[in-house]
């Protein structure tokens, strides 16, 4: 810290100030003078001294004896007096005494004498007479107790010891100019934040020198430094407390603050501190990239798509311009992920999203609403034909094989395309009809690209009208449960029912799972209607049991969404207390892809559903993975070979070797094998041929409402 302030130096030997007494004056008369004085230890009395050089004889005061504890009775002597300076001071004393005895100008030094309450201090003033030769005759002088003066002046330096640390160890940059802008107080970091060299930095030094320095090196912006240095010093001049952030040349960036600095109630100067912030900043800039990009591929997200859309629209809609909404979806993303890992996944989600970068202008976003689904938003388009071109060239370009990890890897786009006005006039609107579009794409073979058109549009407002009445029908018991009978290999025991759900909307429409379950797994409505399917089936296999003997176990259709839900589980437990169905008696039929999307969870929930003593089975096998490795993980009681391998059984045999090799799989794992979709009374036999334990299919029964399962289920003896 530097400062107008000058350390108190307590060295013996100096003084800074004027002389105390008049010099020159009689020792006599300051002698008679001052004895007459009370002797106390106050710091404005004086204690007289005189040495006649010729006669050798020393006079001291009253005061003088008081002031050094010498008694009455001891005679005046020099060797008396250096006999109680502070030993450590003894030897500057007596040399100051020799120098001016030598002729050199006498004026003050200062000595210690030690204490009971601990040093005292004195200062000395000492005159020589002499005769017309020069030679010393007399010496005399007076001496003054400073000990109160140097103790304030000991803790003030000690204070502004402290306070020079503590200035020099903040973070901040500190500088006070007084009310002429004249540089006052500063500390170590001011020369290097406002970057002039540190000698320049002098007590009262002007405002406008220093800050001439950092704004011809540029740092206050382009023009002429004096009149720049003139704005600035005319703001400080005004006293204002000010609060801003300025960024350097060197790319740092300031906060300075600067508030008027108040003495005796009125404004004595100005107090600045630089606070370098461009670590702060660099971490809000992170932050708000972090929020507005996806954090994998670095393009935006949904959130700044939404922003980046909602401005193009606005832009397109006052240049009376077009705009397109590219909705993409890789083809088979999640085989990728499933088979090679999410690792591998993630490399080719990256690799995708700078080909994409590297097809787009400026203008355009490009964004990542999460998994394989990216959005282009192109401004300034000529027509559908522009886009069909640059969609077909990005088409292209992510169709070449990638690299990841060394494996040459394929994946293909689906692209739907909606555009401003045609399709949509706001955001969502585009982005729904884009993903419309996407969506046919895809169900045309993938790996191509469609517009959204009006048929589209139709079947895109008639899901939405399904999704709603759907909505509505879960609180409104219009859904039902079939029963479709599961039975031996040789057609004759009834061993099971599978609960069928069903929708009617009205007396007259009954609706087929594959119309709404898409629908209520997309929305989530599913986890609802599966409670409601699970309980009535429950309600239902609990009747059953009433019957008599032969109870026939309930199967129940699981969606992979419920799989997911946390609290599964404990509302199968709660289900099947309220109902008090045995747990045995109800069997869960989940598909492989259901399970196999997250492996980890589905294992630890199988085992979960297991411990209930609930039965589990595969539905739909040969369709998916139909790996042993699964099939070993999970805790399955049944495997149910999926009908598309039953209905052409007779005639082709890789059907039928197929359904072979499946049942001895499943009975190696020990695990009975049912074969679904069961039309002709000659694919029954051959299924039971090849080893199937139970039937299902038309050529027994279809689904039925509960009552004609009943009325089956009474006729068991059929
Ligand atoms: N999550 C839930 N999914 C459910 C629920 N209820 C049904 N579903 C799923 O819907 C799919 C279609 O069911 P549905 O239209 O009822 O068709 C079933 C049978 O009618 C049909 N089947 C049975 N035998 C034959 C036959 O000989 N030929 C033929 N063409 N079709 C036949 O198969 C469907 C039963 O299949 P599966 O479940 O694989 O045993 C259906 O796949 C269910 O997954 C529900 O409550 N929740």
């Amino acid at each position: 810290m530097h400062r107008a302030l000058e350390d108190p130096d307590d060295k013996p030997g100096r003084v800074a100030d004027a002389p105390l007494a008049p010099v020159g004056v009689p020792l006599t008369a300051i002698s008679e003078q001052l004895a007459a004085r009370p002797v106390t230890e106050s710091s404005h009395l004086v204690g007289a001294w005189a040495h006649d050089l010729t006669a050798d004889r020393v006079i001291w005061s009253e005061t003088f004896r008081a002031m050094l504890d010498i008694p009455r009775t001891e005679m005046p002597s020099l060797e008396g007096f250096v006999a109680r300076v502070h030993p450590a001071d003894r030897d500057s004393v007596l040399d100051h005494l020799r120098r001016v005895l030598d002729g050199e100008d006498g004026a003050g030094f200062c000595f210690r004498i030690e204490r009971s309450g601990g040093c005292a201090h004195f200062e000395a003033r000492m005159v020589i007479d002499r005769d017309r030769e020069g030679r010393p005759t007399r010496a005399h002088g007076t001496i003054q107790d400073i000990t109160e003066r140097r103790v304030a002046e000991e803790e003030l330096h000690r204070k502004s010891t402290y306070l020079n640390a503590i200035l020099d160890h903040l973070p901040q940059a500190i500088s006070v100019f007084d009310a002429q802008l004249r540089l006052q107080c500063w500390n170590g970091r001011f020369a290097e934040v406002i970057g002039v060299p540190p000698q320049m930095l002098t007590y009262n030094a002007r405002f406008e020198d220093i800050y001439r320095v950092p704004a011809e090196r540029g740092e206050f912006g382009p023009g002429d430094p004096d009149e720049l240095v003139e704005q600035r010093r005319r703001l400080a001049a005004s006293f204002e407390p000010l609060l801003f952030e300025r960024t350097r040349t060197d790319g740092r960036t300031l906060l300075i603050a600067r508030e008027p600095l108040y003495i005796d109630g009125r404004v004595g100067g100005l107090v600045t501190t630089y606070t370098d912030i461009s670590e702060r900043k660099r971490i809000e800039a992170e932050v708000r990239h972090l929020a507005h990009h996806d954090a994998l591929t670095g393009l935006a997200n949904r959130c700044l798509l939404d922003a980046r859309l909602q401005q193009a629209i606005a832009d397109a809609r006052r240049g009376r311009q077009q705009l397109a909404v590219l909705f993409l979806d890789l083809d088979r993303f999640k085989n990728i992920n499933d088979s090679l890992g999410h690792h591998v996944g993630d490399a080719l989600l990256v690799q995708v999203a700078d080909r994409l970068r590297a097809e787009m202008r400026e203008t355009d976003t490009v964004a990542r609403l999460g998994g394989d689904e990216f959005v282009i938003a192109l401004q300034g388009i000529g027509g559908a034909s522009d886009v069909a071109r640059m969609t077909e060239t990005l088409l292209e370009r992510l169709s070449a094989s990638y690299i990841v990890d060394g494996t040459e890897l394929h994946a293909t786009p689906s692209i739907g395309i909606s555009l401003f006005p045609a399709d949509g006039l706001d955001a969502n609107t585009l982005l729904r009809n884009a993903d419309a579009a996407m969506y046919h794409a895809k169900a045309l073979g993938r790996a191509n690209y469609q517009f959204f058109t009006d048929a589209l549009n139709q079947s895109t407002t008639a899901r939405l009208e399904l999704e709603n009445r759907l909505r509505r029908a879960i609180g409104s018991d219009e859904f039902e449960l079939w029963y479709q009978p599961l039975l031996d290999a040789s057609g004759t025991t009834l061993n099971g029912f599978e609960a069928l759900l069903r929708w009617r909307s009205d007396s007259e429409t009954l609706h087929l799972p594959s119309t709404f379950i898409p629908i209520a797994e997309d929305t989530g409505m599913i986890v609802e209607l599966g409670r409601w399917v699970l309980r009535e089936a429950c309600i239902q296999a609990k009747r059953w049991s009433e019957f008599g003997p032969g109870r026939p176990r309930i199967s129940v259709n699981l969606s992979a969404r419920q799989l997911r839900d946390v609290r599964f589980a404990d509302s199968v437990a709660d289900i099947l207390a309220e109902t008090g169905l045995e747990p045995s008696m109800l069997e869960l039929e989940i598909t492989e892809s259901s399970v196999m999307d997250r492996p980890d969870e589905a294992v630890a929930l199988l085992h979960r559903l297991k411990q209930l003593g609930v039965g589990i089975a595969i539905d739909d096998f040969g369709t998916g993975y139909s790996s042993l490795s699964y099939l070993k993980m999970f805790p399955l009681d049944r495997l149910k070979i999926d009908g598309s391998f039953v209905c052409d059984i007779d005639n082709d045999p890789n059907d039928s070797a197929i359904v072979s090799a499946a049942v001895s799989l499943a009975h190696n794992l020990g695990l009975p094998v049912v074969a679904e979709g069961v039309e002709t009374a000659a694919q029954a036999l051959h299924l039971a041929r090849l080893g199937c334990d139970e039937l299902q299919g038309f050529h027994f029964s279809r689904p039925m409402p509960a009552l004609e399962a009943d009325a089956m289920l009474r006729m068991q003896s059929w």
